[in-house]
């Protein structure tokens, strides 16, 4: 394990460790593979497309509240930033990708988010608005650092497919990096100033957003609907 000038292993690695088995299965995911070798259907890419338009328009809220829980004028910095970034860099992607996928996305903010989505943004929110700064950083860093993870390892070795081709090179770029590394030095930095409690409510903020990070594209694999519409 590499540990730090203190000696103790950073807390990002503690929670990569911890996580291990959720980690392998969403790297084991079927829309994950399928987007990486150019199969998936483009019906599940737009589906998924569609809830993510509803889940980033929750989760810029969530990082507005991260601006206004920031300790250091730097980390309110950095939230600002992050946040008017959901807005430019997956907005555009969404934009450009949006029409070529056949799908209008004013039409999709006016649906009803579907299960995994109110669950995952709900889950933020209530992080957000009840926990401190530590556990917010916590509850979104499974975001960033899921995305990162995978669009490095499917930037490898890049798909004939335009759509998947330049939503994995979003992910991949050295821009968005540096946005993950910026979250994994703050949650870091938080770790040794919380307690015990809170050290374990990160745990559990990170370990729950990450299984909804598996949930979401598992959600848009089976183009999952609410059971029994009215
Ligand atoms: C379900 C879901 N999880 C994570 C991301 C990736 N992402 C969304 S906002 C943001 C931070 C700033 O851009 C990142 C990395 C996504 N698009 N959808």
């Amino acid at each position: 394990m590499v540990t730090d000038a203190g000696g103790t292993a950073p807390f990002h690695q503690e929670l990569e460790e911890h996580s291990r088995p959720v980690w392998d299965a969403i790297f084991e995911l079927p829309f994950v593979r399928e987007v990486g070798d150019g199969t998936l259907a483009l019906e599940r890419f737009a589906y998924f497309i569609a809830q993510d338009v509803l889940y980033l328009d929750q989760f810029a809220r969530v990082l507005a509240r991260g601006a206004t829980l920031a300790d250091t004028p730097a980390t309110r910095e950095m939230f600002l930033r992050h946040a008017a970034n959901v807005g430019r860099v997956e907005e555009r992607l969404h934009e450009d990708l949006a029409p070529r996928i056949g799908l209008d996305v004013e039409a999709v903010r006016r649906q009803e988010p579907a299960p995994v989505t109110v669950a995952y943004t709900d889950h933020l929110l209530r992080v957000a608005h009840t926990g401190t700064l530590g556990e917010l950083v916590a509850a979104v860093l499974p975001c960033y650092w899921v995305y990162a993870r995978v669009g490095e390892r499917l930037a490898r070795r890049l798909p004939d497919h335009d759509v998947y081709r330049q939503w994995i090179l979003a992910y991949a770029s050295p821009e968005f990096h540096r946005s993950v590394d910026e979250q994994l030095a703050l949650v870091d930095r938080l770790a040794t100033l919380a307690g015990a409690d809170e050290r374990r409510l990160m745990h559990q903020w990170f370990l729950r957003s990450l299984r909804y990070e598996w949930m979401f594209w598992d959600q848009a694999y089976r183009t999952l609907r609410w059971p029994v519409a009215p």
